[in-house]
């Protein structure tokens, strides 16, 4: 940056700078008098002093990087560097000129004079301070639900939208200890598509990926809002039952292995129903099993539904 005039020698007007909106002028422009104008390149940083200063536009733009990609710009009247005044800190490095541009500096004990002399100064700061706190809140609000989504999106299968493996690796032995620490029941139901291989092989992928679409918003669409359901392989689904026992667990099983039989997969309505079923395996948490074992077991149900035919429920 190079050395231009004072601020007093300047073309400038004080009414110009947001800071002194509404201020007394006189005492300001006084205190002002003597404060440098500086001229940076475009792309100059402007640079890190060792005293932490307050550095209003005069012409030309700032760009004010805050460390997460995010930059905001500063126009003519404008200023920055506020909060490094009041606490001590210089934290300029972010501060870039987009353009060539003419600044004005003033040190940290000036506005401190210029605060303690001039309410309007005081308000003003205050002001931007408190619109800076709410843009930052808004920030880490965006950033938290921006989060949130992706926490999501890495627990759901991207094809049907349940939960994938990962959620159930983290989600069911907790649920199993909580089931063993208050004896409440739990039950769960492992089904898997009946035939997939030759729906794919007569219809194409793109059609079985559809039925393993239908089959997803079967079990969503017919399960309580405390229950879950989980992709758990290829076409292999899962249905979690917290607080449901066994003999209730077969029941459910029943109506979903119903309501596939009844799901429309083919929109050309020529095509007889069903378009997919599934077999189903029932088992419900056993006093000390985990949750290894209570999978096995609904596996172990599930692969006799389909050696007795397919189409249906058995239970561990
Ligand atoms: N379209 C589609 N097919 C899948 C997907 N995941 C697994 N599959 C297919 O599912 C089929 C599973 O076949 P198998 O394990 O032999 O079982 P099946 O043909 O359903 O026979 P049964 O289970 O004994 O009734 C395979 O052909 C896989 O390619 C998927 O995401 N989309």
């Amino acid at each position: 940056m190079k050395p231009l005039s004072t601020f007093a020698a300047s073309p400038y007007d004080i009414a110009d700078l947001h800071l002194f909106r509404d201020a007394d002028m006189t005492s300001a422009s006084a205190l002002l008098a003597d404060c440098p104008v500086m001229v940076a390149a475009a792309g100059e940083l402007v640079s890190d002093p060792a005293q932490p200063r307050l550095v209003i536009v005069l012409r030309g733009a700032l760009a004010d990087a805050t460390g997460d990609g995010a930059t905001t710009k500063i126009l003519p009247g404008e200023s920055c560097g506020e909060q490094s005044v009041l606490d001590g800190e210089s934290d300029l490095s972010g501060l870039k000129a987009l353009e060539e541009s003419e600044l004005l500096l003033i040190e940290a004990d000036l506005v401190w004079r210029l605060i303690d002399e001039s309410d309007g100064v005081a308000r003003n700061l205050l002001r931007l301070l408190s619109f800076r706190i709410r843009a930052a809140n808004m920030q880490l609000r965006r950033r938290q639900k921006l989060g949130e989504f992706y926490r999501q999106l890495s627990m759901n299968d991207g094809l049907t939208g349940l939960y994938n493996r990962a959620w159930l690796n983290d989600v069911l032995p907790r649920l199993v200890a909580t089931a063993h620490g208050t004896r409440v029941p739990l039950s769960l139901i492992m089904l898997d598509i009946d035939h997939f291989k030759r729906f794919n092989d007569q219809h194409g992928h793109l059609l079985g990926d559809e039925a393993l679409r239908t089959a997803a918003q079967v079990l969503a669409h017919a399960l309580r809002p405390s229950d879950f359901a989980v992709r758990y392989g290829g076409e292999e689904l899962m249905v979690i039952l917290p607080a449901t026992s066994g003999p209730v667990a077969a029941g459910v099983a029943e109506r979903l292995c119903e309501r596939m039989r009844e799901a429309v997969v083919f929109d050309d309505m020529r095509l007889p129903l069903p378009h997919v079923t599934a077999s189903f395996g029932v088992a419900s948490l056993a006093e000390g099993q985990d949750e290894q074992s209570l999978i096995a077991a609904a596996d172990a149900a599930l692969y006799r539904a389909k050696e007795a035919g397919r189409n249906r429920v058995e239970v561990a």
